[in-house]
């Protein structure tokens, strides 16, 4: 008798352990660990992942079967799946999101199937199955006997699966227009067409310059050459018509291969040490700590190529935020159709086919964002991850894990070494190399010897004095500067909308949310007040509502009123703006870095969208608005946050032959985040930091986890929270630090109002216990939610 354990989709304590099920005769071969199957639950079937198959019986009760198989194949890996039971385990999740996390969006179990007959033979070796067809499909509720029919056609390869999934219509078709002739035929044509013919002259003298081009019509209409004179031209033999397929997906374009560059001292050391070690199949963390420009990139394309060269694959992360054509079409250009990318922005259709052709082997070299991390992949050769201090790297919702543990999970289970390259290293990270944990790889130099950018620091609450442009006059002067020269410029102001805030000169009234404890942003463009945290929205009033006065006025700036005030001050200067706001719609993103890079606009503003991973040769300007804004937060990463936001923005500035200038706006000139910044002197600032944490007893020293609680009812949560921390006092040693429960900075967001205690701690065997009981205990309580994070980004 052969016995499924199978991990149920209920996410309870309850059930975040394996339930045995009976495999029926019929598919006792065919039953996979990592494969999912539909199982009787109570009085209801639901859909669960096989973890283990065993001929063991440890249940005394009457078992029941399996009802049916979802896959015909394991969509989780031995390797994946004893990843999601080591996250189960340290992010607190349950093991049935763990694994669900894994699937790429839109593999839903109800999904149809289909199998496609691998030849005639198979079709007619097996009517009863497709009827004469060549292919068919499979309903979630196949009967066994089917299923394992299909099963075994399956494990002799004369069938294949597929998952019927909407594609999205990524591309277009346009008409075009070809040669037809030789070019002296083409020539000698020309003699014959009339003096007053212009548009046919053009055509012709088009097509012998240019005799291989598919000319798009509707590029050649706007030149002139009308649709009526292509007929005449293709009624004459001149031209043939065709069709252009023109790829929507912008990062799906056409790339020119690029060759290897010849590395620079420092990268062919950095590219040694790595590709030594995946030779050897070793399992080491590495560091590329390399100021911004100083060709990280490069030494990642060249490890790649090494680890494909060894017959292994490559895994390469960058943060949601870089991952922009700019990034993919170097990788592309590099390894052409070897190259998977998983980013969100493409439709559920468009990843499973990557995952797909990750899975078959087809594609060995993976570029992606944060998810990308459970990538299929076999034979992994090496992972990289580009930016490993940014922030999008941590999941901030179940299951919360951190992309750079999962990469350390995977690169030991794959013998394989693991890159983490920034120019701004989170201190985890700095600290570990410090230690000799991780190795520690330099690149200190910009590429060429160019120099890092000048920057200049301005004291706005001096500059307030003699004006109240947002723009301080320093900052005006060069930019003009930059616009006669035809130099491009970019100017980060990190918070989007209008204003921050509305407010009554009369009475003081600032118009609130009602759902959350945080007043209204304003947005010019919506003409609207807007809640950044749950999205309530609500017209600009004309008078003030409580005192009915016409005095009512917009405070602080946004990156909408940025745009505004560039446009008075600069009216020939064309500009881009890039943020939240701007970048809703698929493909926006790309497209403005596109005509940026087309040099369509001279100034690109926006928020910290625009501040990382851009190479634009032709920017020798940054500006930063409010280099304050991440200080104001009350929350041990502040400075560590506004040192790499800074010298991340400020390293787009002079990448190539032309030097760069920066001029940073900050009412806190004094503070060591700033100053530092403006010498972009990591190490200095790794070594002040350090010495904060320490005294702070914040992280690397310690370890930290956050429990959130959340209610409709502010004294529920608290009570429970408070009973919570009590209960752990009594478990933890007292070397450990409970701070809380503290109400969150904006208590109430969409009427639930947050609660959360931290730990601080080096060592306590019995955290791990307590917080599990917690968990359990808390499925108990109705009306509160309780989450526990695991090294959190922040605690605010
Ligand atoms: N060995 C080399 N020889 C010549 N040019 C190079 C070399 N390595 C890199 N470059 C070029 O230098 C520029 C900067 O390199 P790259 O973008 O890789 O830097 P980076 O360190 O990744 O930057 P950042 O962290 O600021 O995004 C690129 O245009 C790249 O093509
Ligand atoms: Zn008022
Ligand atoms: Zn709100």
């Amino acid at each position: 008798m052969q016995v499924a354990k199978v991990i149920v989709d209920v996410p309870s304590r309850q059930t975040n352990k394996p339930f045995s099920y009976l495999i029926p005769d019929n598919l006792s071969s065919a039953i996979l660990v990592g494969m999912r199957v539909q199982v009787p639950f109570g009085h209801r079937k639901i859909t669960g992942f096989v973890i283990e198959v065993t001929d063991h019986v440890d249940f005394d009760g009457k078992l029941k079967p399996i009802d049916s198989v979802i896959d015909l194949t394991p969509v989780i890996s031995p390797e994946l799946m004893s990843l999601a039971i080591k996250m189960s385990e340290t992010t607190y999740a349950f093991l049935i999101s763990c694994l669900q996390t894994m699937l790429p969006g839109g593999m839903k179990a109800s999904m149809t199937k289909k199998i496609v007959a691998t030849s005639p033979q198979v079709i007619a070796d097996n009517e009863e199955l497709f009827h004469g067809q060549s292919e068919v499909q499979l309903a979630s509720n196949t009967n066994p006997q089917t299923t394992s029919q299909v099963l075994s056609l399956i494990k002799q390869e004369l069938v294949t699966v597929d998952y019927d999934l909407k594609r999205s219509a990524s591309a277009v078709e346009l008409l075009g227009v070809q040669a037809a002739m030789s070019v002296e035929q083409l020539t000698s044509e020309l003699t014959t067409v009339r003096a007053n013919a212009t548009g046919q002259q053009q055509l012709l003298k088009k097509l012998i310059g240019h005799p291989e081009t598919n000319f798009v019509q509707a590029d050649l209409v706007k030149e002139g050459i009308s649709a009526s004179t292509v007929k005449t031209a293709v009624n004459r033999g001149w031209a043939q018509a065709t069709k252009i397929h023109q790829n929507r997906d912008p990062f799906m374009q056409p790339v020119k291969p690029s060759q290897p560059l010849e590395l620079n001292k420092d990268q062919q050391v950095a590219v040694d040490k790595v590709t030594d070690a995946i030779k050897a199949n070793l399992n080491e963390c590495f560091l590329l700590e390399g100021v911004t420009g100083s060709g990280k990139t490069e030494v990642y394309l060249q490890i790649m190529d090494l680890a494909l060269k060894q017959g292994k694959a490559a895994l390469m992360l960058v943060p949601e935020i870089t991952l922009t054509p700019q990034i993919v079409n170097r990788v592309r250009s590099r390894f052409g159709n070897q190259v998977a990318m998983l980013h969100s922005a493409m439709s559920n259709g468009e990843r499973y086919d990557e995952w797909q052709r990750i899975n078959r082997g087809e594609a060995k070299v993976v570029v992606g964002v944060r998810s990308a991390i459970f990538a299929p992949i076999n034979n992994l050769g090496v992972i990289i991850v580009d930016e490993e201090h940014d922030a999008s790297y941590k999941q901030t919702d179940n299951p919360r894990y951190q992309t750079r543990d999962v990469a350390k999970f995977r690169a030991e289970y794959n013998h394989c070494p693991v890159v983490l390259g920034s120019a701004t290293p989170s201190l985890e990270s700095r600290a570990r190399a410090q230690k000799g944990v991780y190795q520690l790889l330099r690149l200190p130099h910009r590429i060429n010897d160019q120099v890092l950018p000048k920057v200049d620091v301005v004291d706005m609450r001096e500059a307030m004095k003699h004006s109240s442009s947002l723009l301080a006059q320093a900052l005006q002067t060069k930019i003009s500067e930059k616009l006669t020269r035809h130099e491009q410029v970019i100017l980060m102001l990190n918070r989007r909308g209008y204003a921050s805030f509305l407010m009554c000169r009369s009475c003081g009234y600032v118009p609130q949310c009602p759902n959350c404890d945080i007043s209204l942003t304003v947005h010019k463009g919506s003409h609207s007040l807007k809640c950044h945290y749950c999205g309530h929205e609500e017209p600009i009033p004309e008078a003030c509502p409580q005192c009915q006065s016409k005095k009512i006025r917009s405070f602080g700036y946004g990156s909408e009123q940025l745009e505004e005030q560039v446009h008075k001050l600069f009216p020939s200067a064309k500009t881009l703006r890039m943020d939240v706001d701007t970048t809703r719609k698929k493909g926006a993103h790309e497209r403005i870095i596109n005509a940026f890079a087309n040099k369509e606009a001279d100034i690109l503003l926006g928020t910290q969208m625009i501040a990382k991973g851009l190479d634009f040769p032709d920017v020798t300007l940054v500006g930063v608005l409010n280099a304050d804004s991440a200080l104001q937060f009350p929350d041990f990463r502040s400075s560590e946050r506004t040192f790499e936001l800074l010298t991340q923005v400020a390293g787009r500035a002079g990448r190539a032959d032309k030097t760069g200038e920066v001029v940073i706006q900050t009412y806190n000139p004094n503070h060591y985040a700033i100053q530092l910044s403006q010498r972009q002197d990591y190490e200095a600032f790794y070594q002040k930091e350090m010495g904060i944490r320490r005294i702070g007893k914040y992280p690397p020293f310690y370890y930290t986890i956050k429990i959130t609680g959340n209610s409709k009812n502010e004294r529920t949560v608290l009570s429970q929270m408070l009973s919570l921390t009590n209960y752990l006092k009594g478990q933890l040693s007292n070397q450990a630090i409970l701070l809380g429960p503290t109400p969150k900075m904006i208590t109430r967001i969409n009427n639930h109002y947050y609660y959360q205690t931290i730990i601080k701690y080096r060592f306590e065997d019995q955290l791990k216990p307590a917080l599990d009981k917690i968990l359990t205990e808390s499925q108990k309580l109705k009306d509160v939610q309780l989450s526990i994070d695991n090294e959190p980004l922040d605690f605010i």
